[in-house]
């Protein structure tokens, strides 16, 4: 049994919620848990991060971390770690799970090491996960490195020079914020120059603002091609706080939107850089009665919700949540600029497509759109494919909520990369789920 009291391994039977009703508090952020961690390990000493996020991905950063040499104590909500600063042990094996954010900002800090591999136990999801840019990146800075063609496994071996390097920004921007991580450790510094059409603006600024929090200079032009970190900084050791969590908390407020009811969900700060705010804005332009008070956002759900049309980059990892409010609404509602989506836990573009249509629903798809016609009696009765990726699971839960026969989704326990306690919390607002054994890896 996990913390959350479910089997290892689980699908979910999602029945149809007359309402949901009830009062939550936001779960930790994941982009501010693995930016923290990070960062404190990164100084030399102890810093406390309060209020870390328990889900696959933050553990993974935290076995990272610790077989890297940095001491990890779980004390309370709170992660203590004492850094190992500029020094990570070298010739360690790392195995970051399915984190892609994980992954890609350990290895940008590898660079540091005379060695550091990178494996997973995930070779269909992040295993085919794109690398190459940030490798390429290194390899310009003088590290040696291997890859299986850009991708997992990998091996990283340092030292690096400073300086001028490029990097692309068009298939994610996790790659930048890698070598930002790198960046005031090096003698040199980095001058970074962003290439291609830059994705993800919202998790480069969180970078920024973590390098912040850590006493760390970092300067950036407003559209974010430049990015300037001077070298031969030092990360300040100190007490951060993880805010709550925008991703998974879309999925929520869709739940509570597209249902009758009221949710108050706390814990949401209004000034935030998480760029999956902006799914508050989205759902109230379909028509939900969404307001805030605070740091609480208050919904009262089962208005009727209208389609929109949406640059999808700025929400990234909202729009399965919203997809499913689009999927419940009347009209036709397109996500565009959102290619990265089909680089993620799985093709979240092709495969949402196909799983709305087993639902029924009419859907198309271009390199870089989502475009779904939307319907406000959804059959269910069906069978889905979680695909592995925990934003699939909650666009399927979400549908199942507000279907009229319930929807079973394979391998839901896949909910734990970013969001475990996602099932719990919707059942304490009268959501009904069974969770029989699993049917997918
Ligand atoms: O920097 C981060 O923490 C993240 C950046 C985004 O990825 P991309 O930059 O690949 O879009 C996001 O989807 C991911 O969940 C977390
Ligand atoms: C894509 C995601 O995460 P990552 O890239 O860190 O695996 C996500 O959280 O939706």
């Amino acid at each position: 049994m996990s913390a959350d009291g479910l089997p290892e391994k689980f699908d979910v039977i999602v029945h149809p919620a007359a309402e949901l009703r009830g009062e939550l508090r936001a779960q930790p952020s994941k982009n501010y848990t693995t930016r923290y961690l990070l960062a404190a390990a990164l100084a030399a000493g102890e810093s406390r991060v309060v209020g870390v996020a328990t889900s696959e991905d933050a553990e993974a950063m935290l076995r990272c971390l610790e077989d890297w040499g940095a001491g990890v104590e779980l004390v309370g909500g709170d992660a203590v770690i004492r850094g190992f600063g500029s020094s990570p042990r070298a010739g360690v094996t790392l195995n970051p799970g399915n984190a892609g954010a994980v992954a890609r900002f350990l290895m940008g800090v590898a660079a540091l090491t005379t060695g550091t591999a990178f494996v997973t136990d995930y070779p269909d999801s992040l295993g085919r996960r794109p690398q190459g840019d940030l490798l390429e990146a290194l390899s310009r800075l003088g590290a040696r490195v291997q890859s299986r063609e850009g991708t997992l496994p990998v091996s990283i071996s340092g030292p690096v020079r400073g300086g001028v390097v490029e990097v692309s920004a068009e298939r994610s921007s996790q790659y930048a914020s890698a070598l930002m991580f790198l960046g005031p450790l090096l003698p040199g510094g980095l001058e970074l120059r962003l290439t291609g059409n830059i994705k993800s603006h919202a998790p480069l600024r969180q970078t920024l603002d973590t390098l912040a929090a850590f006493g760390v200079q970092a300067s950036a032009s407003d559209d974010l091609s430049r990015i300037t970190i001077p070298g031969g900084q030092a990360y300040r050791a100190g007490r951060v706080l993880v805010p709550g969590d925008y991703p998974g908390s879309a999925a929520i407020l869709a739940a509570a939107a597209t249902r009758p009811g009221e949710l108050r969900l706390s814990n949401l700060r209004e000034h935030d850089l998480q760029g999956e705010r902006e799914a508050l804005d989205v759902l109230r332009e379909m028509g939900a009665d969404l307001t805030r008070e605070g740091d609480t956002v208050v919904v009262r759900g089962g208005r009727p919700l209208h389609a929109v049309t949406r640059d999808g980059d700025g929400f990234t990892d909202a729009v399965q949540a919203l997809t499913a409010a689009a999927a419940l609404a009347e009209g036709t509602t397109t996500w565009e600029n959102v290619s990265t989506l089909r680089l993620k836990e799985c093709d979240r573009i092709s495969d949402t497509r196909r799983e709305l249509e087993a639902l029924g629903l009419t859907v198309t798809e271009t390199q870089d759109s989502l475009t779904v016609t939307g319907t406000p009696s959804l059959a269910g009765g069906v069978t889905a494919d979680g695909h592995g990726d925990h934003r699939m699971i909650m666009l399927l839960t979400v549908l199942g909520l507000g279907a009229q026969s319930p929807i079973r989704i394979t391998g839901a326990h896949h909910i734990r990369k970013s969001y475990p306690m996602f099932f719990r919390h919707l059942e304490t607002l009268g959501a009904r789920f069974e969770y029989p054994e699993a049917t997918r890896a």
